[in-house]
């Protein structure tokens, strides 16, 4: 049998591309994108699409050449996550949520050759591209193609080159670049810097495509599907459903600003079946005052993940009519790697502990060949008790190649084999595991280690609580303490605001006394990173400055004694090993 040789026809090398030309020739009429009044089939999206690799071939784009886009979720993005691929090219969707010197960052670093800039985002662009000129980086400027509107033009130009130009004057009749190594990259993508700068994560043709269909079998998304472009296909390729629609020759609602009553809209036109998004957007979807939230009329099926979903705002949002499936993932590992896999069991349970099992993290995609919690210092797995926190670890083929131009990070990042993620979490006696939090985030309060997350869940139940984060706050006695920083939804009744003593009684009812905030720091909105991640970085700088009174802080009854060598906090306290051993430190 050793002698079997690999040929031509058995064994072609993964990459998305292979869904998109079955999609073009299995069901050419089918409708592929739909934006406002504009509609296209899968036949004309082929078509398009070889037009613009040509296109890109004839602007000197040669094979693993970067080609960056700065988009909303318009049709051209779409586009080009075929298009690019099809030219030999690398992908590289910038956020569009971004600001200039970041923008500017990513294309000197990615070192882009064409930048695609919707019309939308050109002042941005242009701003971008004059910090590039005044760093010294005038020779390697890309070279760039303005997106006007494809619905209603605008005329927005930057330079000389617009997309439908170079649509039209390309060749329907050109054939692609062959994929010849699935280890090839086919898309570059930065991280959201929540912890750290943002740092260029490279995908193989082979991660994409064994990533996209992992995705479409573990969300369960049958053929046909509507998808709403409420998630930015920026992050993550989409979470890989731009490749994935094609798979399942599906149907593409693009969207440009995800607000209630357009994603109401777009649910009863199109009658969408699938979107993802992060959990914040569930507190868009409950927007009070939107006439469309009413229930839906049929089930629209939600991928939610970036983010822990609080439990109670799952629990919301399904009472509306949306199927929730939670999944946990990173942009190193193309997009989710877990999913909570649903249990008919688990359908006899009250709602409450029905949104409390779904709030779980999950198993492995089935692309994800192992997952892990381990211990850092030891690396030996932690005892599945649902307790016993350590740090996740993944391996499969759908993670990175590695870090762009960063051989030492991606050394650190495949440290022992293994992917870490810098996430700790436990797992449950019945596999599920489920995040605690980020390294970084943990909060060690007398030698116990305090998971933010968990005391966010809480929180999250208080019915006056719009968004909350808990951060660790300096302690005299303790080393550190959670604080909460708290938004809060105007009060219906029009009385007066929550005060801090009720929420931290609230906590305190909850939890375990050591658990519960020692302070409560009202904001109107907590900061966030471009895809919606609250900055814990920056709470951490503020709470920094809290000064906690020994009088508050005095131990009750309920606090645990502190571990005989535990110091008082001074600069010199000791970080418990998961912080020293993360990757993303
Ligand atoms: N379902 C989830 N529940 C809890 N946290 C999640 C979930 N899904 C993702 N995350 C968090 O998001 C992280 C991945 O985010 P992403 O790859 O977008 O960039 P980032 O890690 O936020 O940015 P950076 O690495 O630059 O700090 C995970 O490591 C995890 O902390």
């Amino acid at each position: 049998m050793d002698r079997l040789a690999k040929c031509s026809a058995n064994y072609v090398p993964l990459t998305p591309l292979t869904f998109f030309k079955r999609a073009a020739t299995s069901y050419p009429n089918r409708p592929s994108i739909i934006y406002e009044r504009v509609h296209f089939t899968w036949s004309q999206t082929y078509d398009r699409c070889r037009r613009l690799a040509f296109s890109l071939r004839s602007l000197n784009i040669s094979k693993n050449d970067v080609v960056s886009v700065l988009a909303q979720n318009i049709p051209a993005t779409y586009e080009m996550h075929f298009a690019v691929p099809m030219a030999g090219a690398v992908l590289n969707t910038i956020n569009s949520r971004l600001d200039a010197k970041n923008v500017a960052i990513i294309l000197r670093h990615s070192q882009a050759k064409v930048f695609f800039v919707d019309c939308q985002c050109v002042p941005l662009a242009r701003d971008a591209l004059r910090l590039l000129v005044a760093d010294g980086g005038a020779r390697d400027l890309p070279l760039v193609v303005v997106i006007d509107d494809i619905d209603t033009p605008t005329g927005i130009r930057l330079g000389e080159l617009e997309y439908e130009q170079l649509i039209q004057q390309g060749d329907s009749n050109f054939e692609h670049v062959e994929v010849t190594d699935e280890w090839d990259p086919i898309a570059l993508n930065y991280t959201s810097g929540t912890t750290s700068a943002p740092k260029g994560v490279v995908y193989s043709h082979r991660g994409a495509y064994l990533s996209t269909l992992s995705l479409v079998l573990g969300w369960e998304m049958g053929s046909e599907p509507v998808y709403l472009w409420t998630l930015p296909m920026f992050h993550c390729n989409g979470w890989t459903f731009t490749w994935g629609v094609a798979a399942r020759g599906g149907t593409n609602v693009c969207l440009r600003s995800p607000t209630a009553p357009e994603i109401y809209r777009s649910i009863a036109l199109h009658r969408v079946t699938h979107m993802c998004c992060a959990p914040i957007i569930f507190n868009v979807l409950l927007e009070a005052g939107c006439a469309a939230a009413a229930p839906l009329s049929s089930p629209v099926h939600i991928l939610t993940g970036g983010a822990p979903p609080p439990a109670a705002l799952l629990q919301k949002v399904e009472a509306l009519g949306f199927h929730v499936t939670h999944a946990y993932g990173l942009t190193e590992a193309t997009g989710p790697a877990l999913l909570c896999e649903w249990q008919s069991q688990w359908n006899m349970l009250p709602p409450e502990d029905r949104a409390r099992m779904k709030a779980r993290q999950g198993i492995s995609v089935v692309s994800v060949a192992d997952v892990d919690v381990k211990d850092p210092t030891t690396m030996a797995s932690v005892a599945h008790d649902g307790r016993t926190m350590g740090e996740i670890v993944l391996r499969g083929s759908g993670i990175m190649k590695g870090y762009y131009k960063d051989e030492k990070a991606t050394v650190e990042a495949f440290k022992g084999g293994w992917f870490q993620t810098g996430d700790v979490g436990v797992i449950h006696p019945d596999g599920y595991l489920e995040i605690k939090d980020r390294s970084k985030d943990v909060i060690i309060s007398g030698g116990e280690n305090i998971s933010s997350v968990e005391v966010e869940g809480v929180l999250f139940r208080h019915p006056r609580v719009l968004e909350a984060a808990v951060v660790a706050m300096p302690h005299p006695h303790w080393g550190e303490s959670p604080c909460a920083f708290v938004a809060l939804k105007p009060n219906p009744s029009g009385g007066g605001d929550v005060t801090e003593a009720e929420i931290i009684s609230f906590c305190r009812k909850n939890l375990p006394h050591f658990m519960a905030p020692r302070k409560v720091e009202f904001l109107r909105e907590l900061p966030k990173t471009s895809t919606g991640k609250i900055q814990k970085f920056q709470l951490r700088a503020i709470a920094q400055k809290f000064v906690v009174s020994e009088k508050i802080s005095v131990p009750s009854k309920k606090l645990p004694a502190p571990a005989p060598h535990t110091p008082h906090m001074d600069s010199s306290w000791p970080r418990h090993p998961l912080i020293l051993a993360s990757s993303r430190l």
